[in-house]
Parts: C-alpha cells; structure tokens; sequence
C-alpha cells in the first residue's frame, strides 16, 4: 500500500451502497444527467448510461444529439432524453475537447451551471475550476498530465505514471476537486487530505471503455447520494473509491464467469448489479 493512503476495501464499499426503502420513488432515488459521447465515439455514451442503469440510479437523463440517443435507447430504453431537474452530472467521457460544437457547448455551460455534483471525464476535464459545483475528475495518466501542464504544472505522462499518489494529491490540491487518477491501482484524493487505493483484481479491467463504465457508475453513486453529499465534501471521495472498488470487481466476476478470461466494457457493466447485490 502507498504510505498514507488507506486500501479501500468490501467493507467500506458496503457503507456507501444504498438500496431504495418503501418511501423512494425514482426521484429520490436520484437522477443523473449525462453528456458523453460523440459521432466518433458514442460507444462511450452507451456505455456510461448502462452502467449507470446497472449501478442502481434512479433515472438517467440523455438528451445527446439523435444519433446518440437512438444508440443508448437501443442499448437502454430505460433512459428519458428529455431534459428536465438532475441530482448529478456525468460529463465528457467520449467527448473530444477539440471538436465541441456550438450545441455542445451549450449543454455544457448548462449542465455545469446547475450547482449539483458533477463527474468529469475525457474531453470534459479541460472545464475543471470553470463551475463552483462539488466535483470529481476522472482521469488516466495522460490526461491528468495533459490537465496540469495545460495549466502551467509541468510534468509528463511518465512522470505521473511513475508516482500516481504525489500527482493525483497534487492534482487535487491545484485543481481544487477531487481526483480519481485511474491506473492498476486507481488514487483517489481531494484537497481535504482524503486518500484512497483501489488495487485492480483483474488486469482484464484494462480494456477499451472500462473508464467509461467508472463514470456511470460513479455518476450514479453520486446522483443516488445527493443527500448526503450536499452537507458532507467527503461524501465524493468515498463514492468515488466505492465506484472504482465496484468496478474492478465487476471486471472480476465477469472474467471468473468465462474461467479467468477476457472481459469487454459491456461484460463489466453487466456484472455491476451482482456486485451491488453482494454489498447490500
Ligand atoms: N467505445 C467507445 O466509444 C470508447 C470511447 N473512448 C473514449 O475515447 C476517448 C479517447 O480516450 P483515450 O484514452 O483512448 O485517448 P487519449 O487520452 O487521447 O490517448 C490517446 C493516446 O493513445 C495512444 N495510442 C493510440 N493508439 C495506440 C496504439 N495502438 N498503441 C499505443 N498507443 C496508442 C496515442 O499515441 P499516438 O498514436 O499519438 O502515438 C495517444 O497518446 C475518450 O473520450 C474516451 O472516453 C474510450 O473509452 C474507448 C472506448
Ligand atoms: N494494468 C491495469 N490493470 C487493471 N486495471 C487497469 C490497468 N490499467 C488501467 N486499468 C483500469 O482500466 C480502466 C481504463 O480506463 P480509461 O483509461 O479511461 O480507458 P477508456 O477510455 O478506454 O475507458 C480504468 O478504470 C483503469 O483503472
């Protein structure tokens, strides 16, 4: 373990898992919104908005271009792509930060004025410090160098890759949110000095669209403890942790499902109710 910070573990997944009572509807269960996707990429729009299904929200909100919402209506009939009040906002997974057009844009400055938790990911991570709203990024490695040294810090892809835990602290410190900087073993952190491990049990984890399944389930984690997150800051680490804990456990049922072989995005996101399941 990296000194200072804490592994997180089953147990503490446990304590942020939440099922609904006799007095929840699907609103006070939390709704998510979610911008994500592109004409490059809208894979990534499917893919958070299953795992945010998956992960137990109690609505997802998609109001992407048409192309995009046929793509996660085909995949989730479940979500509503009317726009309308949202708990949590999930943004930029699949999004390229150079190609945002006018439409975009705009979704954007809306969903980033709204004041409620917001995830980051992708090509969203450019807007970080541009909203006051309590907010997690979600970055790899290059994009949490490409962040920093876009804002003056230098550094490298390397550098962050060889000492995770000193760059995402940084990152939180200068950024001023909280940082899931996702890896083998993801570092979780924000400003206030909380500091979390989640060791992958599987490298299978590291396949095309697993970072867009850890924003919907993170996205609904969040928008599902709206609550709570409103009087406690801590709250978003702890739910970040869960989400990545959540996810890597997902990847390994899946891959134990098929004997230890490989798993794909989807496979992870499918297997994320058995693992809520096994928390509650
Ligand atoms: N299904 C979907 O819709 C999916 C959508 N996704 C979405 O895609 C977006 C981009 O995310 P990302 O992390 O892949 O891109 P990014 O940080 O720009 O890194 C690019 C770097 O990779 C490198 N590189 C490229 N090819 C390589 C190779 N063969 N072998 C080795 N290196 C190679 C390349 O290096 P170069 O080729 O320039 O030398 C460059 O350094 C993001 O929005 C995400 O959400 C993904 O989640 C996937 C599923
Ligand atoms: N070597 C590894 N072993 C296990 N998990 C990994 C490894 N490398 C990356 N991961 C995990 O895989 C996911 C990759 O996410 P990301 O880089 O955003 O890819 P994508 O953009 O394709 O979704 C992250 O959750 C990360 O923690």
């Amino acid at each position: 373990m990296t000194t200072g910070w804490q592994e997180w573990t089953a147990e503490d997944a446990a304590e942020w898992i939440t099922a609904p009572g006799a007095g929840d509807d699907k609103y006070t269960r939390g709704v998510l919104g979610v911008v994500t996707g592109s004409q490059d990429y809208p894979g990534a729009a499917v893919l958070g908005v299953e795992a945010a299904h998956r992960a137990g929200v109690g609505m997802v909100r998609f109001t992407g271009p048409r192309a995009l919402r046929q793509a996660v209506l085909a995949r989730r009939p479940e979500t509503v792509t009317v726009s309308g009040r949202v708990q949590a906002w999930l943004i930029g997974s699949g999004i390229d930060q150079n190609r945002r057009s006018f439409v975009l844009i705009g979704d954007l400055e809306h969903a980033l004025a709204d004041k409620v938790p917001v995830v980051l990911d992708a090509g969203a991570l450019d807007l970080v410090g541009t909203h006051t709203a309590p907010t997690v990024i979600t970055p790899h490695a290059r994009e949490l160098a490409g962040v920093l040294t876009s804002r003056e810090i230098r550094t490298t892809v390397e550098e962050v890759a060889a000492d995770p835990a000193t760059w995402a602290e940084r990152a939180a410190r200068e950024l001023g949110v909280a940082v899931v900087l996702k890896g083998a073993v993801t570092h979780v952190c924000d400003p206030d000095g909380d500091r979390y491990t989640v060791t992958a049990p599987t490298h299978w984890l590291a396949t095309a669209g697993s970072g867009d399944v850890l924003g919907g389930i993170l996205g609904a984690l969040v928008a599902t403890h709206h609550v709570a997150l409103a009087s406690d800051a801590h709250v978003l680490t702890a739910l970040a942790a869960t989400a990545a804990w959540v996810q890597g456990e997902a990847a390994r049922r899946a891959s134990a499902e098929v004997g230890g072989g490989p798993v794909t995005a989807l496979d992870i996101a499918q297997a994320v109710p058995g693992v809520i399941g096994s928390l509650i």
